[in-house]
């Protein structure tokens, strides 16, 4: 089998390895020329993943051609913002009746659609039905190291969803089948907007209590605006919605968890963004999610404190007073 994976950052990265395990040839694209050139000389990416090492079954390119011919299955790993620059030059070389899984946690800020509705949006028809997404907690460096990692892989269609599984099971990376692409896909994209609040608390050494409450609370959030745009309440208390909220607001490798304690700590999110060389999803979803809140009239007050204290210059101590002293309510309302 052949595979191939658009985008070579640390999570492309991560899934061409594993895909290398069930195929004999995983193209890798990515822009830069010379990252492609000691990906397959040295089979290490040092830019993403130092130190760890990549099969040489993954052939990375800078040549879009090159990396999708005869390939069965193709992974979506560009960052959320770039997925529709990055598929226009992708189209006219893209194999058709073959999965597209897309990987990317984010809402397009623009017109505040999925990955799968943006792909819609920008692929012809045909292509529709091989829409699927992969989501979960998956770490890319532990992935890569081939440690224990399970996801949900959701599609319209099961037959794409079960290619997608077989195509991916090992003995270290397991998934699990839906059909909830929208649940999935909210879970994915707004846990980084919580993960930002979460690491928020800690950079302001808040303690235990209020990491779980915004664990729960935000759980909470992502599930009424889900539920909203018609996903199954049952896929937020899964692997995509609880199981990568409490990796990303928990764990110490968590970019946006990083981008909150920073922001906790009293620095501007210029600053913090200029010194990371990888991308934080939850800072431009953060913008996506309080304008689909009020697009749709569903409560986000996270999400909200976190647009204001990112982009807005609001105190991060402010805002907590603000979540605290909201209108009492009902647990369940
Ligand atoms: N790293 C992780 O642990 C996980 C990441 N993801 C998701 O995967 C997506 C990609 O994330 P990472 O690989 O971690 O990001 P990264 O920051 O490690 O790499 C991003 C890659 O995209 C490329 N890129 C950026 N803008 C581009 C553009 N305009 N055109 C073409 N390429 C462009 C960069 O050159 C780089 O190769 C994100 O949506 C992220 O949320 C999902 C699960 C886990
Ligand atoms: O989505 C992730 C793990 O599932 C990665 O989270 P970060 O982007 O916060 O590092």
């Amino acid at each position: 089998m052949r595979a191939s994976v658009i985008g070579s950052g640390s999570f492309g990265t991560a899934l061409a390895n594993v895909l290398a395990v069930n195929c004999e040839h995983v193209g890798l694209w990515g822009r830069d020329a010379a990252l492609a050139e000691a990906i397959n000389t040295r089979h290490e990416n040092a830019t993403y993943l130092p130190g760890i090492p990549i099969s040489p079954r993954v052939r990375a390119t800078t040549h879009l051609p090159e990396a999708l011919e005869g390939s069965e299955l193709v992974v979506l790993a560009a960052p959320s913002h770039a997925t529709r620059q990055v598929m226009a030059q992708a189209l006219p070389s893209l194999p058709r009746h073959v999965p597209l899984v897309t990987v990317a946690k984010g809402i397009e800020n623009e017109t505040l659609f999925t990955m799968t509705e943006l792909l819609e949006d920008c692929l012809p028809e045909e292509y529709h039905p091989y829409i699927a997404v992969l989501s979960g907690p998956s770490f890319a460096k532990e992935l890569a190291q081939r440690m224990p990692t399970v996801v949900t892989i959701a599609a319209p269609w099961d037959k794409v969803a079960l290619r997608c599984q077989k195509a991916l099971q090992t003995e270290t990376f397991r998934s699990y089948t839906s059909s909830d692409v929208v649940g999935v896909q909210y879970g994915g994209a707004l846990k980084n907007v919580i993960a930002i609040a979460a690491g928020i608390a800690d950079g302001l050494s808040m303690g235990h209590n209020a990491r779980a409450a915004i664990i729960t609370r935000g759980l909470a959030e992502i599930t009424r605006l889900a539920v909203r745009k018609g996903g199954n309440p049952l896929t937020l208390s899964g692997l995509s919605g609880m199981g990568d909220l409490v990796l990303t607001c928990t764990g110490e490798l968590s970019r946006n968890r990083h981008v909150g304690m920073e922001l906790g700590r009293g620095r501007s999110l210029q600053e913090i963004l200029g010194d990371m060389k990888q991308v934080a999803e939850g800072v431009k979803t953060a913008r996506s999610a309080r304008d689909l809140a009020r697009k749709v009239g569903v409560e986000l007050p996270i999400c909200e404190q976190v647009y204001a204290i990112a982009y807005e210059g609001k105190s991060a101590r402010a805002a907590v007073v603000e979540l605290m002293t909201r209108q009492p309510k009902n647990e369940l309302v």
